[in-house]
């Protein structure tokens, strides 16, 4: 089975069209990077395999089940870590664990997961009065407590300092050890170079390219993911 399969997936908004027979999938045991300019249809992407919006053309499917159809069914194998995760202000970092972990039946400790996110200091913390990295890590331990098979994380290591960046690299491969499908999103190309076994690239809403970081790299012609990455999207490098 595919941990997440788009076929044609098309969705329009009044006048634009945010993604357009897209194609995409993400095996078990592997991480695929989803890339692309400001605008070229991420979330877009995201929120149809969440089941947020429903597609005008095209399929989506996360483990077999339409998102949703089988809102159900999805909900007990799929993780999201939204970008902007409208937590309560007032509830503490403890208290917000403990919640999410009641919205499913089967999943993980609380206290282990915020543990493993380094957050355990700031268990009686308000979410308010957290630092943008310690929110950011907080979504990422709030996508896994469900304990999901298949985990989208979108922008996973924006405004986290290095070492929790690289903390949670290790988290995400440890994830990829475990069997794990996991989808990220993501605009830094080092950590997508350092992570993703396959990467997809976006721009306008369609696949322009994809392939292992690898092979974007040596078809473009340049050194890094990010001399690809600008290569692929036309966008100019910096002036000489
Ligand atoms: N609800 C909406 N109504 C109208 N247009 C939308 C809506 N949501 C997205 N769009 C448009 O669809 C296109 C794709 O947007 P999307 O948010 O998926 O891009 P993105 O790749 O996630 O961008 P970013 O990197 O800035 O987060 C954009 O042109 C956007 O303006």
């Amino acid at each position: 089975m595919t941990a997440i399969e788009l076929r044609g997936a098309t969705k329009r908004y009044r006048s634009r069209t945010a993604i357009d027979d897209v194609g995409l999938t993400v095996e078990y045991g592997e991480i695929v990077g989803l890339l692309g300019r400001n605008g070229a249809g991420k979330s877009t992407t995201v929120a149809a395999i969440a089941g947020l919006i429903g597609l005008d053309d095209g399929e989506v499917r996360v483990d077999g089940f339409d998102p949703v159809r089988d809102r159900r069914r999805v909900r007990a194998v799929l993780g999201v870590q939204l970008q902007d995760a409208e937590l309560h202000a007032a509830l503490t970092v403890g208290e917000l664990a403990r919640l999410y972990r009641s919205f499913y039946r089967d999943g993980l400790d609380p206290d282990a997961l915020l543990e493993r996110v380094g957050l355990t200091a700031e268990r009686k913390t308000r979410f308010e009065n957290l630092s943008g990295g310690q929110q950011q890590r907080l979504s990422i331990a709030l996508a896994l407590i469900g304990d999901p098979r298949v985990v989208v994380l979108d922008e996973l290591t924006t405004g986290l300092d290095p070492e929790a960046r690289r903390s949670m690299w290790s988290l995400v491969r440890a994830l990829r050890a475990d069997g794990l499908a996991v989808l990220l999103v993501s605009h830094l190309m080092e950590e997508v170079e350092r992570l993703c076994d396959r990467v997809v690239v976006l721009d306008a809403g369609r696949v322009i390219a994809r392939g292992t970081p690898a092979e974007l790299v040596s078809r473009t012609g340049g050194e890094t993911l990010d001399d690809a990455f600008l290569a692929l999207t036309g966008e100019k490098g910096e002036p000489s």
